[in-house]
């Protein structure tokens, strides 16, 4: 890419997209599009073709999903396959046709199956079943890989698939019950901080409601109060947690350093795995998260542990080696990324 080239970033207000756009702006990428979800609904086939004919992007970077945490996904499944496979076959297709330099689609490392061996490596992609909660968003996102790696050997294409782990950072989404893990969490245990010491007009102003028996009303569904915090599950499953400006930092770097043919192997004439995992490689429990955002935050109360709610995976650590190899490392470790978000949460 030239720092004239013409990018477009699709999603560039999400957590992912808006770190994305940060990165290429500090970077001197001066000639970037944007749109909102308002201006471009990208599952409009339509809308999305008018769109790159009228604007003829060079590249392209595919952070526009419908994206949320586990009982989202469990809850919304129609939505979660719909609007993703729309979102992707409009883009992916409509920057084919007109001719795309590059593009970065964005999957997630529940492609892979659910009880697979750990770390995962980037083959590991079909080769068992998909953990049940996120089947539906997992499917759009092995579609995704699919027609990407199908739209390279057909039509030529350079289409580059990532995997990233579970992310978090600004702009994320801290609805209680949408969200994921980390923001929700942050969230939930500030509230629960907030009704110990009696703040309840923050209390009311983070909720934007009009009164404080409102406020525990709504809390009470989530199991917030002054005295402890609900946590979904057992606690015992572990995650890896990524910060989003590393991500972006991971993503730049693929669009500036990798190809397609770079997953061809001319000897074997077949393709190596399209995708490459974006990950810090290490993990954590639940529990131990909730302990560390209970510290960082300085609640006293209990956690408790609603097992009526889903576990999902048990472990998804990914297999960062292909990414480390080319030169690129995480650097935000994740107590130093919660205090981060802690911190851009109070004061946005
Ligand atoms: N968050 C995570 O932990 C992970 C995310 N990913 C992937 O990263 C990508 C970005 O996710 P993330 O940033 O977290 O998601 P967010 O929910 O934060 O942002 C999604 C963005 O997509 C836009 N969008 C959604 N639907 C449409 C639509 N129909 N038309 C146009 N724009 C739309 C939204 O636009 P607007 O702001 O205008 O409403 C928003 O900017 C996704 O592909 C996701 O699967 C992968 C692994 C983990
Ligand atoms: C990125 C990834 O995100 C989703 O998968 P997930 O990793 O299971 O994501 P999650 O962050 O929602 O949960 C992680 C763990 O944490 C537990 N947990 C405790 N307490 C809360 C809680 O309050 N909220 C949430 N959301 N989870 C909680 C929760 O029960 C689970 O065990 C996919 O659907 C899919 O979209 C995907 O790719």
């Amino acid at each position: 890419m030239n720092k004239d080239s013409k990018i477009y970033v699709a999603g560039h207000r999400g957590l992912v997209g808006s770190a994305i756009l940060e990165n290429l702006k500090k970077k001197g990428y001066s000639n970037i599009i944007t749109k909102t979800h308002k201006e471009l609904d990208l599952t409009k086939q339509i809308d999305v073709a008018n769109f790159f004919d009228r604007e003829k992007p060079e590249y392209v970077i595919l952070a526009a999903a419908k994206v949320g945490g586990i009982v989202a996904n469990n809850t919304y499944r129609a939505e979660f396959i719909y609007e993703n496979m729309m979102i992707q076959n409009n883009v992916i297709h409509q920057s084919y046709l007109s001719k795309v330099n590059k593009l970065l689609f964005l999957g997630s490392t529940c492609i892979y199956p659910k009880n697979t061996t750990q770390p995962m490596k980037e083959e590991y992609l079909l080769t068992n079943t998909l953990e049940y909660t996120n089947e539906p968003y997992a499917i759009a996102k092995i579609a995704g890989i699919k027609m990407c790696e199908s739209y390279n050997l057909q039509y030529g294409t350079n289409f580059i698939s990532v995997m990233p782990t579970n992310l978090y950072g600004p702009n994320d989404n801290f609805d209680l019950e949408k969200s994921h893990v980390l923001p929700a969490l942050i969230r939930k245990i500030y509230l629960a901080k907030l009704l110990s010491e009696s703040k309840e007009d923050d209390v009311i102003k983070d909720l934007n409601l009009s009164s404080i028996e409102e406020a525990k009303k709504y809390l009470e569904k989530f199991g917030v109060t002054k005295d402890s915090v609900e946590i979904w599950g057992t606690g015992k499953p572990m995650r890896e947690f990524l910060w989003s400006e590393d991500m972006a930092e991971a993503c730049v770097f693929i669009m500036e350093n990798r190809n397609f043919k770079d997953t061809y192997s001319e000897s074997q004439k077949e393709i190596i795995n399209t995708h490459i995992n974006i990950g810090s490689g290490k993990d954590i429990s639940i529990k131990d998260l909730a302990e560390n955002i209970k510290d960082i935050i300085g609640f006293k109360g209990d956690l408790v542990f609603n097992t009526e709610k889903p576990d999902g995976t048990m472990r998804k650590l990914t297999d960062v080696s292909k990414l480390n190899n080319l030169g690129w490392n995480h650097k935000v470790e994740i107590n130093e990324g919660i205090k981060k978000l802690y911190k851009w949460y109070l004061n946005n």
